[in-house]
């Protein structure tokens, strides 16, 4: 086990380590299920004990029998261990092992096959047996489920959350929204000072936060600051309750649970507050709450609603936010076209003469430009995506038995497709470590080279219903940042930072900086 991890820790899934595992020597290596000292005493061993040897890697190297998904050997409690808390390792770490399109593995009682290459991505994602619902609940957890404290819960019925989403972020609601948003941009930066330095994977998620609870919630809760704070530590506590112990043995009575359910039952009481008082207002509001309460849903539902939008909003947005942010400080040249694009929005719809705040004169840009103009920052965003989201899509098969890639995926299967498949694939994207947004310029096309080779929205069933909301809650945040601000990025000591950091794949929650931590130093030069 210890060899296999450290082969792990050190692999990257580019296209050539896979061409790699194909040579001989690696193969035994990788295959052989002892140790390196072992082997060599397997060697000197006897003529019958080579033999055997020769017979067991055959078995292990022979093609499968068809409709075989080979399954990891192992104490099953250790590998699904891995599975949670080093994710992206675990996954990428086994198929180095072999050319095989699969792997199948336990997680306690349930059977779990890994999935990559192209059919298995299409079928991953186009499968109606394929439930999106079921493969997160049980192995990602984060999202509290309301079933949990004894409240009915909608949270599962996607269809019914995507009506909502819809009905609440089309661009005539996003438009009304703007200023509200920015104001809430200025007055988090405000905060900041006028230099100084910080955590941008501190400042920017809660900025976000507030965003996101704003767009779905109703304004007494976004501009209250302490209830705010309150319910943004609960959600954290939430997101972080999704331990390996918690979510391998859901039924024990350990702290992680105890934690979970209070925090659950806290965050659905301040909510519920908050959706009553807006029941019981004389005058309706255009918020969030407001427009549900019109719609006719009940206090549960719409609390059960916004927790669905904070959960499925915050994380990913927060990412690549700072992710933008953070790739734009590191490469000067992708700051200044960006800045420029900016810069030309401004001058174009304002009159940079009055003496208007930035926050007020960003919010004169109509969003039909936020969403159509932008093609520089539209680049960044989507190869900053391409580059940080590489966690793990996943499902349970619920229907029928399932042939992928020549493997047989049973009903009740949980199916997992790293997308780092595709976004760090470098038969698809050239160099793909390499942050250059102009890879999907027209005549390079990167994205268009293989089946659903840009994951970024998601693809087939389920695409993203937030990305519009998404995109314009992080180009606000970025122009405020690049418009309002010089900035750069630093380390802990306040000196430019050796390298260009890099998402740790393996951190689920937050995809921070592997190893050292990187700060911005900012000068704020428009008010
Ligand atoms: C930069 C931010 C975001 C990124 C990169 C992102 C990415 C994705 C991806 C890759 C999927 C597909 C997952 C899968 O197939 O397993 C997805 C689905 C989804 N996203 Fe997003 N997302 C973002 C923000 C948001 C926001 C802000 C919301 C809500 C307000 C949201 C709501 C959803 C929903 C509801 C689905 C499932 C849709 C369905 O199953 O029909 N997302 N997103």
């Amino acid at each position: 086990m210890g060899q296999s991890l450290r082969l792990v820790t050190a692999w990257r899934p580019q296209g050539s380590s896979r061409k790699a595992a194909t040579a001989v020597p690696s193969i035994l290596r990788d295959f052989s299920p002892v140790g390196a000292g072992e082997l060599d005493l397997l060697r000197s061993a006897s003529t019958v004990s080579a033999v055997l040897l020769a017979i067991y890697v055959y078995r292990l190297l022979a093609p499968s029998a068809k409709g075989s998904i080979k399954q990891l050997g192992g104490i099953p409690i250790i590998t699904a261990w891995t599975f949670f808390t080093k994710r992206y390792d675990f996954l990428w770490g086994h198929f180095k092992k072999s050319t095989d399109p699969h792997f199948r593995f336990q997680v306690l009682q349930h059977q779990v096959v890994a999935l990559r290459g192209e059919e298995a991505r299409k079928a991953f994602f186009d499968t109606k047996s394929l439930d999106f619902i079921e493969g997160y609940k049980i192995l990602m957890g984060g999202a509290p489920r309301l079933n949990d404290i004894d409240v009915s819960d909608k949270g599962g019925d996607v269809p019914w959350f995507n009506k909502q989403l819809l009905s609440l972020l089309n661009r005539k609601r996003l438009t009304d929204a703007l200023p509200t948003l920015l104001d809430d941009i200025n007055n988090r930066m405000l905060g900041w000072g006028k230099t100084g330095s910080f955590d941008p994977f501190k400042n920017i998620y809660d900025l976000v936060f507030q965003m996101t609870v704003r767009m779905a919630s109703c304004a007494e809760l976004a501009q209250d600051m302490e209830v705010l704070n309150e319910v943004q530590k609960l959600y954290w506590t939430l997101e972080k309750s999704a331990t390996p112990t918690a979510l391998l043995l859901p039924w024990f009575p350990g702290p992680a649970k105890k934690a979970k359910e209070a925090a659950t039952k806290e965050l659905f009481m301040k909510l519920y507050g908050y959706v009553e008082l807006r029941r019981n207002a004389e005058v309706p509001s255009s918020d969030a709450i407001d427009v549900l309460i019109g719609q006719g849903l009940s206090s549960q539902e719409i609390v059960g609603f916004v927790l669905g939008v904070v959960f499925a909003g915050v994380i990913n947005t927060g990412i690549n936010a700072c992710w933008a942010l953070v790739y734009l400080a590191s490469h000067k040249d992708w700051k200044a076209k960006a800045k420029a694009e900016v810069d030309a929005l401004i001058e174009k719809h304002t009159n940079t003469s009055s003496p208007e705040i930035l926050a007020k004169r960003l919010a004169a840009i109509p969003v039909s430009v936020w969403d159509d103009e932008m093609p520089v920052m539209e680049a960044v965003i989507r190869e900053t995506i391409r580059m940080t989201l590489t966690g793990t899509a996943l499902r349970r098969n619920l229907i029928e038995e399932l042939t992928v890639a020549n493997g047989t995926i049973q009903k009740g299967d949980f199916v997992a497709y790293s997308i780092a498949d595709v976004h760090l694939n470098d038969e698809i994207y050239s160099d793909p470590y390499t942050f250059d947004p102009t890879r999907f310029d027209a005549g390079r096309e990167e994205d268009k080279k293989a089946t659903f080779a840009y994951m970024g929205w998601g693809a087939g069933r389920h695409p993203c219903t937030g990305m519009k909301v998404a995109k314009l809650e992080i180009k606000v945040i970025v122009a405020m940042m690049l418009a309002g601000f010089d900035f750069d990025i630093v380390d802990k000591a306040g000196k430019p930072m050796a390298k260009i950091p890099v998402p740790d794949r393996n951190d689920i929650q937050q995809s921070r900086p592997l190893g050292e931590p990187c700060y911005f130093k900012f000068k704020r030069i428009v008010d």
